[in-house]
């Protein structure tokens, strides 16, 4: 099998502003792999964008990319229990193989993947929130009111970065503006006493669900939050410790996959399929990545059964794509590529002339 490598950056047009920090820039790697196939040869395209505390250094990924493991080459690979140390480098090769599989059987990667998961037909439609940064009350309601507007039913706001009373009183604007599914995500920033108080307040609200109330380690505080009104999901948690463990602390609802953060496309559907079976529901996001991991990140999120609307509504905050945008957003939902592979060979050209 023979391999190319394209880095990459892309500058946010709309940087994320979370309890964790915002995020400007997105750095990458574009990975091609090519293998003979029936007489001919079929090549695969993956990508990996480290986001560093979510994943390892941009540094890390391309050294690990300039050797991948044997292992990687195998479409069947699996990660283990622990977390890969190098998830985002693994995605990518990782992408490329199950790409260039899925192109070789004429299917897509949903498909694929959903096979793989042992789920039946993938859905032809994801629906997905739109992702609310932190700002003031007004800029806040103004991003909810323009997402609405555009066809969004469910919202995810970014609470954390600010203290509890404030925070909650942007919920509640927003909540009394528009008229939407809210769910938010406060990236680890409470402590229990606050984590408690803000779940009864978020239950009063009607909110779907609270991401990572509290920090990644708390594993038993998460668990400790569930049954209060409002759903608990868990994120940093299940990047951190991987899903068995969140699973065995009966820690969440709801549980995020990033496939950037967990190694890989069939990393997270094996990690659905674990959930899906302990009756916790998956819900897919990125870690806005480029065109090709996004389209990929949509494939594995219709790959998994589940009506929760997924976190893959991060394209418009890029200046600029790797290409045309296989995965635009119309009305509040993605229409998943049909294939063959991820988004067939769109994006051949970036590695190979
Ligand atoms: O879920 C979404 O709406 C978008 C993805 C998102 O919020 C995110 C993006 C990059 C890093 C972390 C996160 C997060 O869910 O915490
Ligand atoms: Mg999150």
């Amino acid at each position: 099998m023979s391999t190319e490598r394209r880095p990459f950056t892309l500058d946010l047009s709309r940087p994320l502003s979370t309890a964790d920090g915002t995020i400007e820039q997105r750095r990458g790697v574009l990975v091609g792999v090519e293998r003979s196939a029936d007489g001919g040869s079929v090549r695969g395209v993956g990508e990996a964008t480290p986001l560093p505390g979510w994943t390892e250094s941009y540094d890390a990924c391309r050294g690990v990319l300039e050797d991948p493991p044997e292992a990687w080459e195998h479409v069947d690979d699996t990660v283990g229990a622990e977390p890969p140390s190098t998830p985002a480098a693994r995605h990518g090769y990782r992408l490329a193989v199950l790409d260039a599989a899925a192109r070789a059987s004429r299917r897509s990667l949903a498909a694929l993947l959903a096979e793989r998961g042992g789920f039946s037909t993938p859905s032809e439609s994801v629906a997905v929130n739109a992702t609310v940064g932190d700002a003031d009350a007004e800029e806040t309601v103004a991003a909810a009111r323009e997402a609405v507007d555009a066809g969004f039913d469910c919202l995810k706001l970014k609470l954390g970065a600010r203290s509890l009373d404030p925070d909650l009183d942007r919920v509640r604007a927003v909540a009394d503006a528009v008229d939407a599914t809210i769910r938010v995500d406060a990236n680890g920033a409470w402590d229990r006493e606050s984590a408690a108080a803000a779940v009864d307040a978020l239950a009063a609200i009607g909110i779907e669900y609270v991401e990572q109330p509290v920090p990644p380690e708390e594993v038993s505080a998460l668990a400790a939050l569930r049954g209060r009104g409002v759903d608990i999901a868990a994120d940093e948690s299940i990047r951190a410790y991987g899903v068995d463990a969140v699973l065995d602390a009966g820690a969440a609802d709801v549980a995020v996959l990033k496939p950037m953060a967990l190694g890989g496309p069939g990393a997270a559907i094996d990690a659905a399929r674990r959930l899906v079976d302990a009756g916790v529901d998956p819900v897919v996001t990125t870690t806005i990545d480029g065109a090709v991991a996004r389209a990929a990140a949509v494939h594995a999120a219709a790959a998994v059964p589940g009506d929760r609307a997924c976190g893959l509504a991060t394209g418009k905050m890029l200046a600029s794509d790797l290409g045309t945008d296989p995965v635009p957003v119309v009305d509040g939902a993605i229409t998943v590529p049909d294939g063959p592979g991820n988004v067939g060979g769109a994006f051949d050209d970036l590695l190979w002339d």
